[in-house]
């Protein structure tokens, strides 16, 4: 699947849940290439969001990329499941995966792509030995479990190192960050190097959400391939 880059990822976490579908519906009016899920456990994150049932009605929602985010352990146990629901992707934590090449093959084999996400506090070089098996990296930019946090600096340059590893590499996966995205940073997070952003309280807060959509999609753009 093509995509145009970079990719602002609407988080559903931050949507009204009673109006899903209205909200997801305003994503579309701004022309969303990716949606994105949250899926957290209570235990590798200390907060609960929503499971495959969910995932599977807001896919019914829109054409865009499902770009789904698991947060939990044993992650194996629920691919199935969550590719079943809908997903176009699947992501999972590098510190729930004790067995993360095995991992990244059992998404594979949904015939779907694979991400690998890390925490903030958690060394770049512990996912090398993968990144030329995954489609996607993504950079926690805060500690992940909860919406509306802020934005956690050092992000940057850990941009910069993970874009570096990439081209070192001859890799090819996109680099996701999400965590506190919004109008301020939002350029400079595509200048450091980030392809896929994932935005929830900064779209789903707004009174207008396709133009806040098409305003963060649009400051994106003015950061990318700026720093070289
Ligand atoms: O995974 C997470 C939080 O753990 C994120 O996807 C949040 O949903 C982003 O929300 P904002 O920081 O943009 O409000």
């Amino acid at each position: 699947m093509d995509f145009t880059l970079p990719i602002l990822a609407p988080s559903i976490l931050a949507s009204d849940y009673t109006r899903l579908g209205e909200e997801i519906d305003k994503c579309n009016q701004a022309d969303i290439q990716w949606l994105h899920c949250d899926i957290m456990d209570g235990h590798f994150v200390p907060n609960i969001s929503y499971g495959p049932k969910l995932v599977k009605a807001a896919g019914s929602c829109t054409d865009a990329f499902l770009d789904v985010h698991l947060m939990i352990e044993n992650p194996d146990q629920y691919i199935e499941r969550f590719a079943d629901a809908g997903a176009d992707q699947i992501t999972v934590h590098q510190e729930a995966c004790p067995h993360l090449h095995r991992t990244i093959q059992n998404i594979h084999n949904q015939g779907i792509t694979a991400g690998v996400a890390i925490n903030p506090g958690t060394s770049l070089q512990t996912i090398e030995p993968v990144i030329n098996n995954v489609d996607l990296v993504l950079l926690m930019s805060v500690n992940p479990g909860f919406g509306g946090q802020s934005f956690i600096e050092n992000t940057y340059q850990r941009l910069q190192k993970m874009s570096a590893m990439r081209d070192e590499n001859g890799a090819g996966f996109l680099i996701e960050v999400d965590g506190g995205i919004n109008l301020d940073n939002i350029r400079k997070v595509t200048q450091y190097g980030a392809d896929v952003l994932v935005a929830g309280s900064a779209v789903f807060k707004a009174k207008n959400i396709p133009k806040r959509i098409e305003n963060l999609t649009q400051k994106a753009k003015l950061g990318k391939g700026t720093i070289a």
